[in-house]
């Protein structure tokens, strides 16, 4: 069964800690929390502070999707304020070994990030390095878009590698995740999945939760 990764992205705001109660007791595993920085995406969301604040609230493994520009600049900060897993660009940055390393010196779980439109083979040289890997299946910047069916290859090919060379990291998927979109993935090799305006769509957004995993038994 997959973990779910509810992203609060798609929360309300201003009930933001209601939002996290239900999703925590409503099985997720995971706290997708995206940075947004306004140059690597054209959107700007929140900061370390809205993880800082986070941190005593919830017991979920809080997850760090950095959508920034040259990462290595935030991660202590990221890592400072109560991180469990940081994820960076290998887009972003043309130092993605250094940003792993600083991500794991702080003892935190450490993530690479592709787009859609970067092939596996732009990582295989930190895959013996990572705790997971992000395959995104949108291109990043916003919620709400449509799965791209075309990623899945890559979550395939991604996951021959790791069993061929014994790696444990988990496989995450982020972007148009829903009960219908996760199970190729999930066959593919996913084992995690972000979720965001499927599940915080909902009255009821555990019911989400429950059909994402229920896709995947
Ligand atoms: O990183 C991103 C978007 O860039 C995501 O984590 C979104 O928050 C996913 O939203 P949905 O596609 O599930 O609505
Ligand atoms: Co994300």
């Amino acid at each position: 069964m997959i973990k779910v990764a509810p992203s609060i992205l798609s929360a309300d705001y201003v009930n933001l800690q209601r939002d996290i109660e239900k999703v925590e007791q409503g099985g997720a595993e995971y706290l997708h929390i995206d940075i947004m920085d306004g140059m690597f995406v054209p959107a700007i969301s929140y900061g370390p502070n809205w993880v800082k604040a986070i941190r005593p609230i919830s017991n979920l493994i809080l997850d760090v999707h950095m959508m920034v520009e040259n990462p290595e600049r935030y991660i202590d900060t990221f890592a400072e304020a109560g991180a469990d897993l940081i994820g960076v660009h290998v887009e972003a940055t043309p130092h993605i070994h250094r940003a792993l390393q600083m991500i794991k010196n702080h003892g935190v779980k450490a993530e690479v990030v592709i787009n859609p439109g970067t092939p596996v083979d732009a990582i295989k040289p930190v895959l013996y390095m990572v705790d997971q890997v992000l395959v995104m299946t949108v291109n990043p910047g916003f919620g709400g878009q449509k799965f791209i069916p075309e990623t899945v290859k890559k979550i395939q090919e991604l996951n021959a590698i790791k069993k061929a060379e014994g790696y444990d990291f988990d496989i995450e998927i982020d972007g148009g995740v829903n009960d219908q979109t996760v199970k190729g993935a999930y066959e593919a090799g996913a084992t995690v999945a972000v979720a965001g305006s499927y599940v915080f769509g909902a009255d009821d957004p555990a019911s989400r939760i429950h059909a994402i995993k229920d896709a995947t038994k």
